[in-house]
C-alpha cells in the first residue's frame, strides 16, 4: 500500500525540522523527496529554509524531473532524486543534506571514494549486518550543471546496487531508504560515521588503527 501524500508531506517536514535542528541542513541548503506512486515523487521546492517547511513548500514531479504543478518550482538537484526512483524500485524516500562533516571530509578525501570498515554503527545502514563489511562511499565531484552530474552517478548506481549513498565533494550527502524514517536513519549513521572518521585524520598516528 503506498503512503498519502499527506502522510509523507508530514515525514518529509518532520525530517526538516530534525536535520536542521542537528545542523545537517543549513540555511537554504538540502532537498528531500518520498515516492508518491510508481511515476511521481513528493519533493521540496526550491530554495526554502528546510527547517520549516510547510505543505506547500512541496511538490510533485514525474520520474524525469519534470514539475507537475505549474506554479511551483522543484528543487535545483531534482534529477538527483528521481534518478534514484528510476534506478530501484524499493526506494520510497531520498535526503540529501550538507553537514560541515560531509562537506570537509569530501574535501580532505582526494580519492573518488572512502571506505567505512570495523564500526558496528556500519549496521545501520540497509542490508549491512556485521562491522567486519566495508561500506564503499564514492565522491563525486560537484558540478552546477545537474543533469551532467546525475549522467556520472548513473554507472555507479548500476554497478552497486547495494550502495546506501554518496557524497557530493564540497557539497554534501545523498541517501535513501525504503521509507522516509530509513532514510534518516542513514543519514545519522552517515554523520556518526564522518566525524569518526575526521577525528581519527585529526588524530593521525595517535589514533591506533584496527
Ligand atoms: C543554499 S546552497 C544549496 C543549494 O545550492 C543546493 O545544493 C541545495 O541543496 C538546495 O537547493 P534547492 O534548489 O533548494 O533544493
Ligand atoms: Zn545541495
Amino acid at each position: 500500500m503506498t503512503a498519502s501524500r499527506e502522510y509523507l508531506s508530514q515525514a518529509i517536514i518532520e525530517a526538516g525540522r530534525f536535520l536542521y535542528a542537528r545542523g545537517w541542513s543549513p540555511a537554504t541548503s538540502s532537498n528531500y523527496s518520498a515516492r508518491l506512486t510508481s511515476t511521481e515523487a513528493l519533493l521540496t521546492v526550491s530554495g526554502k529554509h528546510k527547517g520549516i517547511l510547510g505543505a506547500d513548500d512541496l511538490l510533485a514531479v514525474d520520474m524525469h524531473g519534470n514539475s507537475l504543478e505549474q506554479d511551483k518550482k522543484p528543487s535545483a538537484e531534482t534529477l538527483l532524486h528521481t534518478q534514484l526512483y528510476r534506478s530501484r524500485p524499493d526506494i520510497g524516500a531520498v535526503l540529501h543534506t550538507h553537514s560541515v562533516n560531509a562537506t570537509v571530509l569530501s574535501r580532505l578525501t582526494l580519492s573518488d571514494s572512502l571506505v567505512f570498515a570495523d564500526y558496528e554503527l556500519q549496521k545501520a545502514f540497509s542490508g549491512v549486518s556485521t562491522h567486519e563489511s566495508q561500506v564503499l562511499v564514492p565522491i563525486f565531484d560537484n558540478d552546477q550543471d545537474i543533469a551532467r552530474l546525475a549522467a556520472k552517478i548513473q554507472p555507479w548506481l548500476d554497478a552497486h546496487p547495494d550502495c546506501v549513498g554518496y557524497l557530493i565533494r564540497g557539497h554534501g550527502l545523498y541517501t535513501w531508504g525504503t521509507k522516509v524514517s530509513d532514510a534518516l536513519r542513514q543519514v545519522e549513521a552517515f554523520e556518526f560515521l564522518f566525524e569518526c572518521e575526521l577525528k581519527i585524520k585529526a588524530l593521525g598516528p595517535l589514533a591506533r588503527q584496527p
